[in-house]
């Protein structure tokens, strides 16, 4: 569904991402891992169009490189932004509605409903403004609004991150039940969620992948710190 081959990013001098090839099949969930300043995130926004990059991205067979960014959304890859991205003066409803604005007729999609069915938290706090919102129901909405946009893949950067881990387990909760329906590519620094919602993952380091591997691989925490450090070992697909 989704084939990178050979990415790279760079601003100015800054070589982020260096030849990062990938793919991701329809239903299926892929951590991409790797520490502070691994590329993970420049990877993420080079795939959706945000950020420049050479290399080549094929979506479905079409090769997205020409396109804008909104162009990429309307073929169904949908990203979810680190930060999250709130609208902070529209309520939660309203954010959520811009979501489904972004469907340009595929059908398939989230409804509002299935929404409040995965994230019950965000039901009473359908008139709450953005800015009035917690970072794990900003993280919700934003997830949601990606939701009902009708994604055939989403992008989603970081979605535990700062999270208390009552609201991290209710968005893995949710990433599990939507995974069936939506392809994922997921940066995620905790492990546990990463082995929870993925079946594979891309352990990033210095901008290339140094590791490839099931996720039930990266329960021997050797071999994932043998990857963080950038050393390889054997018997494990690079
Ligand atoms: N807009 C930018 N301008 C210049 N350098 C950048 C920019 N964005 C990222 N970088 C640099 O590119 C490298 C990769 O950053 P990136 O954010 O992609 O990594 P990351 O793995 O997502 O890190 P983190 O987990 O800290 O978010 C880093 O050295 C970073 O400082």
């Amino acid at each position: 569904m989704l084939e990178v081959q050979e990415l790279h990013v760079r601003y100015g001098t800054t070589h982020a991402v260096r030849g990062v090839s990938l793919t991701v099949g329809a239903g299926e969930a892929v951590a991409l891992l790797g520490p502070n300043g691994a590329g993970k995130t420049s990877t993420l926004r080079a795939l959706s169009r945000l950020t420049a990059a050479t290399g080549a991205v094929r979506f479905d067979g079409e090769d997205l490189s020409g396109l804008a960014a909104e162009q990429v959304a309307r073929r169904g890859l949908i990203h979810v932004p680190e930060g999250r991205r709130v609208f902070v003066d529209l309520t939660v409803h309203e954010n959520l509605q811009l979501g489904m604005t972004a469907r340009q007729g595929r059908t398939g999609g989230f409804s509002l409903d299935d929404v409040y069915d995965l994230f019950p938290a965000l039901v009473p706090l359908r008139r709450r403004l953005g800015f009035a919102l917690s970072g794990g129901e900003q993280q919700m909405t934003a997830i949601g609004r990606g939701l009902v946009a009708a994604p055939r893949m989403m992008l989603i950067d970081e979605p535990s991150l700062g999270l208390a881990p009552v609201v991290v387990e209710a968005v893995a909760e949710a990433l599990v039940a939507v995974r069936s329906r939506v392809a994922l590519l997921v940066i995620e620094q905790n492990v546990h969620v990463a082995v929870r919602v993925c079946q594979r993952a891309a352990v990033l380091n210095g901008g290339a992948i140094v590791m490839q591997a099931a996720v039930d691989e990266l329960h021997d925490r050797d071999t994932l710190l043998a990857s963080y450090l950038g050393q390889r070992k054997t018997g494990i697909g690079v």
